[in-house]
């Protein structure tokens, strides 16, 4: 094991949710595993007035409730002493000085400023950064999702920190790309030949691809109300995930060789707009009901949600690939705050034999399906189907699985900090480029200018539920059901 080159981490939004939350856990977890080199630094950066024996005890207390079982007190001694906090408003260029003044005399240090705040502070800070001649050639800066609101103020964002960072130095960061299992789902794809000639039209009936969330939308309503599913979760993570299994296999391993697949399955995603966007998308918003066997509000009673909010919690559409392996196979995603459950699953369904000639069930559950479950196990499950012990031939479904954790008792990165070693490291492979973000809002952006141009409201469901009905009518209509409903 090396340990990464030394570096200063600079992590403006240092006191927010997600540094809290993941971030600085994710550092605690590469000091404790040897990869912070002695020197490399993480300098909390915010307005908050703060001392650093207070902003430690922030990080503190968080790496002992989200660490859990994996905080140590003697661990944590070790890597307290990589932290350090630097006040600056982000808005305001002459606050950088104090920066400056830290990162001063440690220019041979390998540079990461990571924006973990709103989007329309990312190009101030480059700004700032470049005008206190901060961002060096051997700077990096990752820029959190979602990156603006649509395409036109995404390509205002991406144009201005370009003038500062080059593409080479920029990760935009989609967590999802940085789970296990997303890993996996590449190793599945072009590790194996076996699944290869199956994956396409005419072998694929169907795919299906939820995100499902317990969680409501706890302290970040301010945030939730201005965004909706669709871009906190449509947009970049469950687009990735089509990408992924949606795309050619790259001919070399190399960052832009993925980066360019993923991009042609993003423009040949057919365009939805006008009428289309209301027969195939279905929006929803969660009213009370229960998570974790407890009551709980409806969004329009959540604190900060203003009481007439039209702001979807609950995204399903289904989504069309005009290519030549997918072209008449339907994708459909879905993705939800207060569902029944914490779940995120892939799951690719085969035609049927063009001729049964033995007795089987006739329902959706006997056809040969792969399932690929990311979120809260990650495992494979292939369903084929068997004959039933006994005189006749009976056929009946049963699954070959592949639990990883039983698999492979290694110990495995969390997303964040796998995505943090890769910007440490300069590996852009799970990091997304302009040009396919840009994509993926091009095709976004007809679905929420037709859904504001609509009167509809987005249609409720009772929180604890697997979402609106509609959402079960809009495979229906096709013939198929969601797993959950088989
Ligand atoms: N939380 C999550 O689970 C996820 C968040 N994200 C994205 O990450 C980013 C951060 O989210 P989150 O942590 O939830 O947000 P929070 O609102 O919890 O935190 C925002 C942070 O930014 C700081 N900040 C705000 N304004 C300024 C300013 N002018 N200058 C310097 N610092 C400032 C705040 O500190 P202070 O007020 O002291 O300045 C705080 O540290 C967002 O882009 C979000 O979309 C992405 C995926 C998941
Ligand atoms: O990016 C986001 O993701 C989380 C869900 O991430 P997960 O790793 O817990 O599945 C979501 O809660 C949040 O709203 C969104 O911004």
């Amino acid at each position: 094991m090396q340990p990464l080159p030394t570096f200063d981490l600079v992590l403006f939004g240092g006191t927010g949710d997600l540094a809290m939350r993941k971030l600085l856990p994710a550092l605690y977890r590469r000091k404790a595993s040897g990869y912070l080199s002695a020197k490399s630094r993480v300098l909390g950066v915010a307005r908050s007035e703060l001392s650093r024996d207070e902003y430690l005890a922030q990080v503190q207390a968080s790496c002992q409730t989200y660490l859990g079982k994996d905080y140590d007190e003697k661990r944590w001694a070790e890597f307290a002493q990589h932290v350090d906090y630097v006040k600056v408003d982000a808005s305001a260029p002459e606050d950088f000085a104090g920066l400056k003044k830290k990162l001063e005399g440690c220019d041979e240090h390998g540079r990461a400023f990571f924006l973990s705040v709103a989007p329309d502070l990312f190009a101030p800070i480059c700004e700032g950064l470049a005008t206190h001649s901060l961002a060096t050639p051997n700077s990096r800066v990752v820029l959190e999702k979602p990156l603006g609101h649509d395409q036109a103020s995404s390509a205002q964002i991406n144009e201005r920190v370009g003038r500062i960072f080059s593409e080479q130095q920029i990760f935009r960061i989609d967590h999802y790309l940085g789970k296990e299992t997303v890993q996996n789902l590449l190793a599945l794809r072009f590790g194996n030949t076996l699944f290869e000639p199956l994956w396409r039209r005419g072998r694929v009936k169907h795919v299906q691809i939820t995100v499902a969330e317990e969680l409501g939308v706890e302290r970040r309503a301010g945030f939730y109300d201005e965004t909706g599913a669709l871009r906190d979760m449509v947009q970049n993570h469950l687009l990735q995930l089509l990408c992924i299994i949606a795309m050619e296999p790259p001919a070399t391993s190399d960052p832009d060789a993925m980066r360019d697949e993923k991009l042609k399955v993003l423009r040949a995603l057919r365009p939805l707009r006008g009428r289309d966007v209301l027969h195939k998308t279905v929006r929803g918003q969660y009213k009370a009901g229960a998570a974790g066997g407890k009551p709980v509000v409806g969004y329009l009673d959540e604190k900060d949600v203003p009481n007439d909010s039209k702001t979807e919690t609950f995204v399903a559409l289904r989504v069309d690939i005009d290519s030549w392996r997918w072209v008449g196979v339907p994708f459909y995603l879905r993705t939800g705050k207060r569902l029944q459950e914490k779940l995120s699953e892939i799951v690719v369904t085969f035609e049927d034999v063009p001729l049964s000639i033995y007795e089987r069930p006739d329902t959706p559950q006997a056809l040969n399906r792969l399932v690929i479950q990311l979120q809260p196990d990650e495992s494979i499950e292939l369903t084929v189907l068997a004959k039933f012990p006994g005189e006749v031939m009976r056929l009946r479904p049963v699954n070959l699985s592949l639990d990883f954790s039983e698999t492979f008792k290694a110990p495995r990165l969390d997303a964040y900090e796998r995505l943090l070693t890769d910007v440490l490291k300069g590996n852009l492979t799970l990091f997304m480029r302009r040009d396919e973000l840009e994509a993926a809002w091009q095709w976004i952006d007809p679905i929420r200018q037709a859904w504001d141009q609509s009167d509809e409201a987005p249609k409720t469901y009772t929180a604890g539920s697997w979402g609106p009905a509609a959402a079960s009518a809009l495979l229906g209509r096709d013939g198929f059901a969601w797993r959950n409903e088989l």
